[in-house]
């Protein structure tokens, strides 16, 4: 980085993202830059999941001139190197022997991409180190030892929370972390989520839950049928009259201590 320019993490222009047969992304304009706090928001459908998907590459944009993807500065990426760098944390975990593995271990397999630590992978000092600084940073000390499999949702949420950030390059990406959370688990991973943004992790947060978002995200991206209609601050865009506009519904919305409240 030189001077005061700031590191981009991502640079979509004029992408469509075919699924199937049908083209379910429309003409995505969309620059972030590294540490920034977004959340997008937008129906059942309209191409969130998609949109992440086509940031870590597991699904592919139509080629034609003017498209750009473009990623931490590349365009071309060797894919597991992308996935070691991009945080990204969905409701599922990432792979059945996820279960069988310590919360310590899982932490780790972030280093590799993968969803266990598999014998022949090489775990160096300096992962352990990193690992340990990371699940201080995730609270999870005190359920370290305990098999992902064993521990309550919330738990496991903050296991792939922690998963994500030792590889990543600062940037997490959150597909619905709150589903299937109760509401202390929910309250502790908004905790997460603030200290997380406080200390410089950047985030994208994808979420039906408007009480998730936290204050520290300022930016709000409103994606309707596969395109990306609203891109803008969160004063300007989390109102009554926006949300009820993109989910076509009578949406009615109160602010606490930051905090936003849909019903
Ligand atoms: N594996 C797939 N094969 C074909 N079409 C798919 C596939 N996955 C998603 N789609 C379609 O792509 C479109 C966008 O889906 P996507 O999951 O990205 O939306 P979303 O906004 O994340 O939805 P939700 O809020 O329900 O999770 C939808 O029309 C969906 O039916």
């Amino acid at each position: 980085m030189q001077g005061n320019l700031v590191e981009p993490f991502l640079h979509l222009a004029h992408v469509n993202v075919a699924r199937g047969e049908n083209v379910v992304l429309h003409d995505i304009n969309l620059s972030v830059n590294a540490g920034e706090h977004i959340a997008i928001l937008g129906p059942n459908g309209c191409g969130k999941s998609t949109l992440i998907k086509t940031i870590t590459c597991e699904c592919y944009p139509v080629v034609h001139p003017e498209m750009k993807v473009r990623i931490f500065g590349r365009e071309r990426w060797d894919l597991t190197e992308l996935k070691k760098r991009l945080g990204v944390v969905s409701a599922e975990l990432p792979g059945k022997q996820t279960l069988k593995t310590s919360g310590r271990d899982a932490v780790i397999t972030g280093f590799f991409s993968s969803s266990t630590l598999w014998p022949n992978l090489l775990v160096t000092d300096s992962m352990r180190v990193h690992a340990e600084v990371v699940l201080r940073q995730i609270d999870a000390v005190g359920f370290a030892e305990k098999l992902v499999g064993e521990m309550s949702a919330g738990q496991q949420r903050r296991i792939m929370i922690g998963r994500a950030l030792v590889g990543s390059a600062g940037m997490l990406l959150l597909d619905e972390p709150s589903n299937a959370l109760d509401l202390a688990a929910q309250a502790e991973l908004r905790g997460l989520m603030r200290r997380l943004a406080q200390q410089g992790t950047g985030i994208m947060l994808i979420t039906h839950h408007i009480a998730d978002i936290p204050p520290e995200i300022d930016r709000i991206l409103m994606m309707r049928e596969g395109r990306i209609v609203a891109d803008g601050s969160k004063a300007e865009l989390l109102t009554a009259e926006r949300l009820s506009d993109l989910f076509k519904t009578e949406v009615q919305l109160s602010e606490r201590d930051g905090f936003y409240h849909a019903w």
